[in-house]
């Protein structure tokens, strides 16, 4: 469904200098040097999967989205959705794309919402009827309707939100591009719109590609998660390919009854043992010991009153992957 191969985007940054005569000859300046915002990147996305697209601050996510959507013309390289290039077939690909950036709204700021739907309604040819089922479905699915008449400069962060998102779809995409759709909300907020994509990614079955720094958007949504770092792919897979590749421990957690005689850890084979008031954390590699393993080892020790079993935090990864 989507494609990038060996694709690029270099931006020059010329020098500045001070003062007015400075800011005229940086003008004419030919000293700059090259940001690699995209480097040599090559993926695809298959119709219906939902990918996590992460990394840090500057990594190059918005300006592959503005490749992929066709706001940007790549340095070079060649991308193609649904069969089509989104630079040179800019109106068509926009047909199948929603886009929707979480910093920056594309809805008309003094206008109420409907007005904007109803631009948007015109610009794409969508029918009367099929905007009247849009209306429908998308008041029940993000409670639009409350605030249809509102400026969208009145709404709240979350209303507005959940706004663009439904002006993402009114021409009915195959492919949704979020950057940061989550971004400033609150817990109750996340909640509603993950579900939403949830629902959008496995009923109707959207290819959705999602940047964010929220690390629950990715573990509640994200079968698959591209990592890129300073504009390169620096792992692409599941997050269970992820958490194993990083080699990050599983955590079991054990309550004892009592505080029994525990073994250390270089005897037992764990990475750590380490109590944390009457709770004894152990850190391990599943490869090296089995969960099983440690449970009957934990049980002979003394008498667990509750175990937990913890998979390392996404943030950790991310951490040490950076
Ligand atoms: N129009 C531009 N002109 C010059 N440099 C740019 C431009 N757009 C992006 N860059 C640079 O390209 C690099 C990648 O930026 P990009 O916005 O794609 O990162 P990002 O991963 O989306 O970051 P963030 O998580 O902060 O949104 C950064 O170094 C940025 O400063």
């Amino acid at each position: 469904m989507i494609t990038a191969s060996n694709l690029n985007k270099h931006f020059k940054m010329y020098e500045t200098r001070k003062g007015m005569l400075g800011s005229l000859s940086s003008l004419f300046s030919s000293k700059h040097h090259l940001i690699k915002a995209v480097d040599h990147l090559t993926f695809s996305i298959k119709e219906g999967e939902f990918v996590g697209y992460i990394g840090p601050n500057g990594a190059g996510k918005s300006t592959t989205i503005k490749m992929l959507s066709g706001i940007l013309h790549p340095t070079s390289g060649e991308v193609i959705v649904g069969g089509l290039s989104p630079q040179k077939n800019r109106k068509e690909t926009a047909r199948r794309i929603g886009i929707v950036f979480g910093q920056r709204t594309q809805l008309w700021w003094d206008l109420p919402l409907r007005d904007s739907f109803e631009i948007l309604k015109a610009m794409y040819k969508v029918s009367d009827r099929t905007y009247r089922d849009f209306l429908k479905l998308y008041d029940d699915m993000l409670d639009i309707g409350a605030f249809m008449e509102t400026p969208v400069r009145k709404l709240s962060l979350g209303q507005r939100m959940r706004g663009d998102l439904a002006a993402a779809m009114i021409h009915n995409p195959d492919v949704l591009f979020l950057d940061e759709p989550t971004i400033g909300l609150d817990v109750s907020a996340k909640t509603g719109i993950r579900a939403f994509l949830k629902e959008l990614n496995e009923n109707e079955n959207k290819t959705i590609l999602l940047t964010t720094h929220d690390m629950d958007d990715i573990e509640q949504l994200c079968g698959r998660v591209i990592v890129i770092n300073h504009g390169k792919i620096i792992l692409d897979g599941t997050l269970e390919h992820m958490r194993q590749t990083i080699g990050l421990p599983s955590i079991m957690e054990v309550q004892y009854a009592a505080k029994p005689k525990v073994p250390i850890a270089e005897e037992l084979g764990v990475e750590q043992l380490k109590w944390d008031g009457s709770k004894l954390v152990i850190h391990y590699d599943r490869k090296l010991i089995p969960a099983p393993q440690l449970l009957k080892d934990v049980g002979l020790w003394g008498e667990p009153l509750d175990i937990q079993m913890k998979e390392p935090d996404i943030e950790d990864i991310i951490q040490k992957i950076y």
